[in-house]
């Protein structure tokens, strides 16, 4: 990535956004026939803390590694759970309405690099919501521009 490149953490508009987003989203959640009874027993802080284990991801400050538990901790919050594709792809649909309405940049290269980890990350979510997922879920997943680096006209 050329230098002074903005993390896709920071095009996105910061911490900030990634509040905005999953506090849009999770109300959502807790209203969609699918995915609401998944949810019942949510905590309070679980959109705060998905807004900043996604923040770290963008390529924010490691904050969920430092204070929540990192990438294994995430992990097992899913153990046992048994995602099935229907709730998984109802997740992603109402991820993406929320990125529209809480004004996450709507820019091809911006959207694809994020829709490239939500992809991923719900498919590994599964697979740790299995009952004998694999020991540790490895570092934590850091996802940066790759093939779509932000587009400059003539540049
Ligand atoms: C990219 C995809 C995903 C990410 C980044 C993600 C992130 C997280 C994180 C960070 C936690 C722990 C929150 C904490 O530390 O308090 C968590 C818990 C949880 N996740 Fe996910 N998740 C993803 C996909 C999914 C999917 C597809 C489902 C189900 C359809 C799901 C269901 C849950 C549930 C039920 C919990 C526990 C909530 C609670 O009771 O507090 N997750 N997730």
């Amino acid at each position: 990535m050329s230098e002074g490149t903005p993390s896709p953490y920071e095009w996105a508009g910061g911490d900030e956004a990634f509040q905005r987003l999953t506090a849009v989203f999770y109300g959502h959640v807790r209203k969609d026939p699918v995915l609401a009874p998944v949810f019942a027993h949510m905590d309070d802080e679980h959109p705060a803390h998905v807004a900043t284990f996604l923040a770290e991801v963008f390529g924010g400050p490691a904050r969920y590694s430092a204070e929540h538990g990192g990438h294994d901790h995430m992990a097992r919050m899913h153990l046992g759970r048994h995602i099935t594709e229907e709730q998984r792809r109802r997740w992603v649909s109402l991820l993406m309405d929320s990125a529209d309405e809480a004004g996450l940049p709507a820019d091809p290269e911006f959207r694809a690099v994020f829709s490239y980890y939500i992809e991923w990350g719900t498919r590994m979510a599964i697979v740790y919501s299995g009952d004998d997922p694999p020991p540790t879920a490895g570092p934590m997943p850091t996802w940066d521009w790759g093939q779509t680096p932000p587009w400059r006209p003539g540049g």
